[in-house]
């Protein structure tokens, strides 16, 4: 089968490794490294798990890069636009300037000019007016009576004189206007051009205008000293008038030429102003404008920089946040639009619902989409997180929280002895560790929190949860084994929660041990000895002679120094629960580790849906204490229900928010327990395929020995698949997993095991999810149940119904009877009647009848759950103990149709 790497699945998604395998690990996917290789059921199961991801984010990735784009354009257009707009201006008030300067010349000429006329008038008036005087006064010294002709020529010369003056005056009068007149009239002429000037006109005659109307500046300007005509061609004792009316004339003509380019300037001035404040005012605008979207930028970016440090979608925080398997009525609700309006989108999509009906994530999210809104569905896990502040100064030094990982038997456990073994023999002589999932040790006065997680798994699962609970891993590798399996499992799983590595090479008292091989081959996986130059710090130990268990825990120490680990003591506690039992005696019991604030006995608290107050408190030893602080793990009573590993708890001040937080989660798991989506069974393929024009049925094939796959696989070849496409989207030989469940809820398969059993928590695991479990010891049975079902056929007739379970604790050989299975009932109810497989590390090692049955020396019919008893099986004698006994029944179910 065809396998992809990580890397390259992750660069065609478009994500990096790290991120693709966080995915995977929460899909359950086992995937170690970006070199790891998946199978192709895996790869499809992520593409379509990852669909909606991917999708979104090839949506987001094309909005962002189109206002990118759009944004780009429009800052290009802004720009262009506020070049322009200056420009503009720039020439609007090169213009003005030009203007301004123009019409003040001009006035000023204008003025100048009348001045000079006045000044020339006025003078030639009182010469005019001082010539007469003289004039008469001749006459009036010469007799009436003289009419001789002395005095006649006398008069006549006067005459002739007068005459000669007056054409000289004339003359140099015609001279200077003639020399005055262009300038004055340049002045004019420029304004009477610009705006066809009344002053100009005023001060011209109808036939100069005429020709100042077809000819250029300078002759229109000849025409200026027209009074000086008017004045030639009048009577010559109106001179002196004449030159007062030309005075008058000039000065009018200035002062309007002058009030009218002041308006003009004035008026222009005014206008360019209020052009200029409404620009400026617009500009003020846009900066406003820029300065709120950089603000605003600024805001979103802290935000997404919160969210990131808080490990929260940044994408989330603006998204209505709904609960998984929200309701109609309650989405409705979030999103304040009418419910009628989500049931009608929903009929749409072909999923009628009701307002009571719960939806699924696809559903809500298409729906939000729909309504162009965003929406985060927040699942139980995510709900039940609590998110604290603490002020920087209140934080103080506390004390590491460490988990020792490592391959089955490299000394895991041993080692964990050795150390309480130190840390009890120093401080609490005598004291004997019971397990609580958690110890502390003191060594040189500090102390160390231990942390035991049952396997990786638990850490990962614990971790997906959110819980934050090992600061150091201590990475436990064999000196005569070196790095196996798990060994790389542990680095991954540590390297993927962030937590530093602390390598204990044990076994080194074996003679074949040689943790120089260890710390080369660690040297592949990234974890890199110190003293290589590395990050690591490696600690040879023998956890057997109890060597260098100190300079390990020193090491530790060492290691929790550079992390800085610190929290505030002084507040309400919360934390995790490591581990939880239904302890007989004393209820539910749970072990909590502290991460911040005191746990007091009386506290009230939270931990997933259990609440209660904490009615006594023990450390590892038994003891009762008062208080636990930071990084301490104590056993606590008096919550009322067993809540789950991994849960969160938190210390509320009173009692009734408590309860009814937890009251709330439970109500939101029950109503989620109904709503469980119903994958596909053999029983129910042809109606669904019919409803749903469902054409492919998806198996997970588990056997005992690859031949069964194989006979299986080349059976279901040659069935007809036309209607029904038959894919075995994952097949291997072993016991069926939890992982197989996972694989097969994801794409809604049916799980065909062959001589092989659910193990561990699969079962348990397939009850939740709804995915079907079919176990058949004859290959042609399976094969018969899946062609029925492909044609609708299957009409189930008979089921198997498990009815209890035992485990072979011990085993006796009773004479003439064979061998007896001295068993405690561990699940149900055993009857003797029931048929029972023998099921060794799960796999179905025989499968038959019991042939006894007896509680202490009586023959029984059954044993309920809790009860020890003595088994005996039919043609059986290889019964071990750790066996698992699994009862059930065959019965008849009536027919559906
Ligand atoms: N010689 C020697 N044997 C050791 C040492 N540490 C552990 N062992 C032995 O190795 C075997 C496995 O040790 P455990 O402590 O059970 O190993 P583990 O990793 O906890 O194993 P699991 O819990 O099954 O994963 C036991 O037989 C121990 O006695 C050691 O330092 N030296």
């Amino acid at each position: 089968m065809a396998k992809v790497r990580v890397s390259s699945l992750a660069k065609e998604f478009g994500m990096t490794s790290k991120e693709l395998l966080d995915h995977l690990a929460e899909m359950k996917i086992p995937a170690k490294s970006a070199s790891s290789a998946l199978e192709d059921a895996y790869v499809s199961m992520v593409k379509k798990k990852l669909a909606p991801v991917l999708e979104a984010r090839a949506a987001e990735i094309e909005a962002q890069k189109q206002a990118e784009k759009e944004a780009a354009e429009r800052e290009e257009a802004e720009k262009a636009a506020a070049a322009e707009a200056e420009r503009i201006e720039a020439e609007r008030r090169r213009e003005e300037e030009r203007r301004l300067s123009q019409a003040a010349m001009a006035a000023e000429e204008a003025a100048r000019a009348a001045a000079a006329e006045a000044e020339r008038a006025e003078r030639e008036r009182a010469a005019e007016a001082a010539r007469q005087a003289e004039l008469e006064a001749k006459r009036r010294a010469v007799p009436a009576s003289d009419s001789g002709s002395r005095f006649r020529s006398l008069l006549d010369q006067i005459a002739q004189q007068e005459v000669v003056l007056k054409e000289k005056k004339e003359a140099e009068t015609k001279k200077k206007a003639d020399a005055d007149a262009p300038r004055a009239e340049r002045g004019r002429g420029r304004k009477s051009d610009r705006r066809g000037g009344a002053a100009a006109e005023s001060a011209a005659s109808a036939p100069r205008s005429r020709r100042s109307n077809s000819a250029p500046v300078v002759p229109a300007g000849m025409d200026v000293p027209a009074p000086e005509k008017a004045g030639r061609g009048g009577k010559k004792r109106r001179g002196g008038q004449q030159a007062d009316q030309h005075n008058d004339h000039y000065s009018r003509m200035a002062r309007e030429a002058e009030e009218y380019s002041r308006e003009r300037v004035l008026e222009e001035a005014r206008a360019a102003v209020e052009e200029a404040s409404r620009e400026s005012t617009g500009r003020r605008k846009k900066r406003k404008e820029k300065r709120e979207r950089e603000a605003a930028q600024m805001r979103e970016e802290k935000k997404i920089e919160e969210a990131l440090a808080q490990g929260v979608n940044p994408e989330d925080l603006d998204a209505v946040r709904v609960s998984q398997g929200v309701t109609v009525q309650e989405l409705a609700e979030a999103l304040d639009v009418s419910p009628n309006d989500i049931i009608k989108r929903l009929f749409l999509l072909g999923t009628p619902l009701t307002m009571t009906q719960s939806m699924s994530d696809d559903l809500v999210e298409l729906v939000a989409d729909d309504l162009g809104r965003q929406i985060k569905i927040v699942t139980p896990e995510e709900e039940n997180t609590f998110s604290f502040y603490d002020d920087p100064k209140d934080l103080k030094p506390r004390p590491p929280v460490v988990t020792v990982m490592g391959h089955v038997d490299h000394g895991k456990t041993s080692l964990l002895d050795a150390i309480r073994h130190t840390g009890v023999a120093t401080h609490e002589a005598g004291g004997i560790t019971q397990h609580i999932g958690a110890s502390q040790v003191m060594i040189n006065g500090r102390q160390i929190t231990f942390v035991d997680t049952p396997g990786h798994e638990a850490f990962t699962a614990m971790r997906a949860r959110g819980a934050k609970i090992t600061d150091v891993v201590v990475l436990v590798v064999a000196a005569d084994d070196g790095v196996m399996p798990q060994t790389v499992e542990a680095i991954n799983h540590s390297k993927a929660a962030g937590v530093p590595i602390v390598v204990a090479v044990n076994k080194c008292d074996k003679p074949d041990a040689n943790p120089d091989r260890v710390r080369q081959e660690l040297v592949e996986y990234g974890v890199i000895p110190e003293e290589w130059g590395g990050q690591n710090m490696f600690v040879n130990v023998s956890a057997r002679q109890k060597t260098g268990i100190d300079d390990l825990l020193e090491t530790i120490l060492l290691q929790a120094d550079v992390l800085e680990l610190k929290a505030n003591p002084d507040t309400f506690a919360s934390g995790y629960i490591i581990e939880a039992k239904l302890d007989r005696g004393r209820g539910p019991v749970a072990t909590v580790l502290v991460n911040r604030g005191t746990l007091h006995v009386g506290d009230t608290l939270v931990a997933g849906m259990s609440y209660g107050r904490v009615r006594a408190m023990l450390d590892q030893h038994g003891n009762n204490v008062k208080e636990a602080k930071p990084s301490d793990a104590v056993e606590i009573l008096g919550l009322n229900s067993v809540p789950a590993a991994g849960d969160e708890f938190r210390v509320f001040e009173d009692e009734r928010d408590a309860r009814d937080l937890a009251e709330q989660r439970s109500l939101k798991a029950r109503i989620e327990e109904q709503n469980k989506v119903k994958h596909v069974t053999l029983e129910t393929l042809f109606s669904e395929m019919s409803e749903n024009e469902l054409a492919e049925l998806n198996l997970v094939v588990k056997a005992d020995v690859q031949g069964s796959i194989e006979a299986l696989a080349d059976a279901l070849g040659k069935m007809d698949q036309s209607e029904v496409r038959i894919n075995i989207i994952h097949s291997a030989v072993g016991a069926i997993s939890e992982t197989d469940v996972v694989l097969a809820a994801a794409s809604n398969a049916i799980i065909i095991g062959f001589g092989v059993r659910p193990q561990g928590k699969a079962r348990d695991l397939a009850e939740k999810e709804n995915v079907q479990i079919k176990t058949y010891s004859i290959i042609y049975k399976a094969i018969e149940d899946i062609d029925a079902a492909r044609v609708g056929l299957l009409k189930p007739t008979e089921e198997e119904v498990r009815t209890g379970e035992a485990e072979v604790r011990e085993t006796f050989r009773v004479p003439k009877v064979g061998l007896i299975a001295g068993c405690m009932v561990t699940e149900g109810e055993i009857e003797r009647t029931d048929s029972v497989r023998v099921v060794r590390d799960g796999v179905v090692v025989f499968d038959g009848s019991f042939a006894s049955m007896r509680r202490f020396k009586d023959d029984v019919k059954s044993v309920k759950a809790g009860y020890e008893c003595g088994l005996g099986i039919e043609k059986f004698q290889d019964i071990k103990v750790g066996d698992i006994l699994e009862a059930y029944k065959v019965v008849e179910v009536a027919r559906t149709e």
